[in-house]
C-alpha cells in the first residue's frame, strides 16, 4: 500500500517534469518567433506601429510564461488534460495566424511555425486527432492567406503563392504521416512499459511474499522487524512478536495428502490475517510456522490478541473435497516483546523459546515471557530450546477431524496422551 502510493507519486512527478519540459520548449519557440517578428520590424519588413508590435510581443511572452507557470504550480492538474497541449497549440496557432495575416511579407517565413506546432502535437495527439489538427491548420493558413492578400497593395504573385501553398500542404501531410508513425511507436512503447511495470510489480511481490500463502516471507519479515526495532529504539514504541506453530500438522499431510496440508496452510494464513489488526504483520517462516508482528503493542495486549487468534484457529473448519472429512486444528503460540536495544535474533530466539514451552505445555496454548519467568521449568525449557538441534519429539496425534455436513466432531485418532507437566 505504502509502496503503491510512493510509486504513484513518482509517476506523477515524472509526468509533471515531462509536461514542464514540453511547455518550456513551446515557450522557447514562441519567444524565438517574437524575436523574428521584432527583427522583421526593425529591418523594415513589417509596418506595424510600435504599440502594435509591443502588444503582440507582450501577449506572446505572457502566453509563453503562463503554461510553464501553471504546470510548475501544479494548477494544470485541475484541468481535464493536465498537459494543456490543446490550449498551448491553440494559443500558438492563433498568434502565428495573426502574424501571417497582418504581416504579408513574413507569411511564407512563418509557415515554419505551423510545422513546429504540428510537431509539438505529434507527441500528445492520438493518430485519430492529428489529421483533424492538420486540416484545421490548412484552413487557418487559407484564412491568413485571404486576409493578407486583401491587405496587399502590390500585385499578387500567384505562382509564388502557389509554391508556398504547396509547401504548406506537403509539409502538413508529411508531418501528419510521420506523426502517425511516431504515435504507433508511442503506443507500442506504452504497452511495453505497462507490461514491464506489471512484471516489476510481480517480481517485487514475489520477493516479499510466500508463494503458497501470500503472506510475507522470512526475508521481508526481517525487514519489518528491523523497521519496528528502529521505531522502538528511537522512542516510546513497544512491539511484540508471536511464533505460531500448528499442532500435529504432519498428520494432516500423512492422512489426507500434501494438497490438504497446503490448503490447510492457506486457510490458516487467511485466518491469521483476518484475526489481526491492519497495523500488524504476518509472515510464514516456513513449514507450518508463522510469525506475527504486533505493532505498538504491549505484552499484555499481545497476549489478548494472541488468545483471540488461538481461538479463531481453534474454530476454523477446513472443508476438503472428494468426501474427505473436514479438518480442525489448533496452534501453539510463543510471545516475546521487544526489549530496548536487543538484537532481532535475540527477540526471535526468545519467541521461539516461548513457542517451545507452549508445545511442552501440551499445545493449543500461549506462552509469553511472564509465563516463562514464573515457571519452575523455565530454565530447563530455555536450555532445551536453545540447545535443540534435532526436530522436536512427535507426540501422539490429536488432530481433530469433523465429519462433513456438520456431524459431530471426532478425533482422527484417539490415542490418549498423558499431558506433559503444564507450565501454563
Ligand atoms: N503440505 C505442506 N506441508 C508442509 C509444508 N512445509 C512443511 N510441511 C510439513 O509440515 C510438517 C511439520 O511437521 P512437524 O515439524 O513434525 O510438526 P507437527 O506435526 O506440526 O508437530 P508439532 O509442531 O510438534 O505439533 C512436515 O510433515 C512437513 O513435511 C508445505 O509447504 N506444505
Amino acid at each position: 500500500m505504502e509502496t503503491d502510493i510512493l510509486a504513484q507519486q513518482h509517476t506523477l512527478l515524472l509526468a509533471q517534469q515531462l509536461r514542464l519540459r514540453r511547455s518550456l520548449m513551446a515557450a522557447g519557440a514562441g519567444l524565438a518567433n517574437s524575436s523574428v517578428i521584432f527583427s522583421a520590424w526593425w529591418l523594415g519588413y513589417l509596418d506595424w506601429s510600435s504599440l502594435h508590435l509591443t502588444s503582440y510581443i507582450a501577449i506572446t511572452c505572457l502566453v509563453c510564461l503562463l503554461f510553464p507557470l501553471l504546470i510548475s504550480s501544479r494548477l494544470n492538474l485541475r484541468f481535464r488534460d493536465p498537459s494543456l497541449t490543446h490550449a498551448q497549440i491553440s494559443w500558438h496557432l492563433l498568434l502565428t495566424v495573426y502574424a501571417m495575416a497582418l504581416a504579408p511579407d513574413l507569411r511564407s517565413l512563418l509557415v515554419i511555425n505551423l510545422f513546429l506546432i504540428l510537431l509539438f502535437a505529434v507527441f500528445r495527439y492520438t493518430p485519430r486527432r492529428l489529421p483533424w489538427l492538420a486540416a484545421a491548420m490548412g484552413v487557418c493558413y487559407l484564412i491568413a492567406l485571404v486576409f493578407s492578400l486583401s491587405l496587399r497593395s502590390s500585385p499578387i504573385d500567384w505562382r509564388y503563392e502557389w509554391l508556398v501553398g504547396q509547401v504548406v500542404l506537403l509539409g502538413i501531410i508529411g508531418i501528419s504521416l510521420i506523426g502517425g508513425e511516431i504515435a504507433g511507436l508511442r503506443a507500442a512503447l506504452k504497452r511495453r512499459n505497462t507490461h514491464l511495470a506489471e512484471a516489476m510489480h510481480k517480481i517485487e511481490e514475489l520477493a516479499v511474499t510466500d508463494e503458497l500463502t501470500g503472506l510475507y516471507n522470512r526475508r521481508h519479515l526481517l525487514r519489518i522487524l528491523r523497521r519496528q526495532k528502529g521505531l522502538s529504539d528511537r522512542g516510546q514504541y513497544d512491539f511484540s512478536i508471536g511464533f505460531i506453530d500448528l499442532d500435529y500438522f504432519k498428520q494432516i499431510n500423512d492422512t489426507f495428502g500434501h494438497d490438504a496440508g497446503d490448503l490447510t496452510l492457506q486457510k490458516v494464513a487467511a485466518t491469521i490475517r483476518a484475526s489481526l489488526r491492519d497495523v500488524d504483520y504476518v509472515a510464514r517462516l516456513g513449514g507450518e510456522e508463522f510469525v506475527i508482528v504486533l505493532a505498538q503493542t504491549s505484552p499484555q495486549a499481545a497476549h489478548q490478541i494472541a488468545e483471540r487468534l488461538r481461538q479463531d484457529l481453534e474454530a476454523l473448519i477446513i472443508h476438503l473435497e472428494d468426501e474427505r472429512p473436514d479438518i480442525m486444528l489448533t496452534a501453539s503460540i510463543g510471545l516475546a516483546s521487544y526489549q530496548p536495544k536487543e538484537s532481532i535474533e535475540d527477540l526471535m530466539r526468545r519467541a521461539d523459546q516461548a513457542l517451545y514451552a507452549a508445545k511442552e505445555c501440551g499445545r493449543n496454548c500461549i506462552i509469553d515471557e511472564a509465563d516463562l519467568a514464573t515457571s519452575p521449568l523455565a530454565e530447563q525449557i530455555k536450555e532445551t530450546a536453545s540447545s535443540c538441534t534435532e526436530p522436536r519429539q512427535q507426540e501422539a496425534a490429536v488432530v481433530f477431524v469433523a465429519e462433513p455436513a456438520s456431524t459431530q466432531q471426532q478425533p482422527l485418532e484417539t490415542d490418549q496422551v498423558e499431558p506433559p507437566a503444564r507450565l501454563c
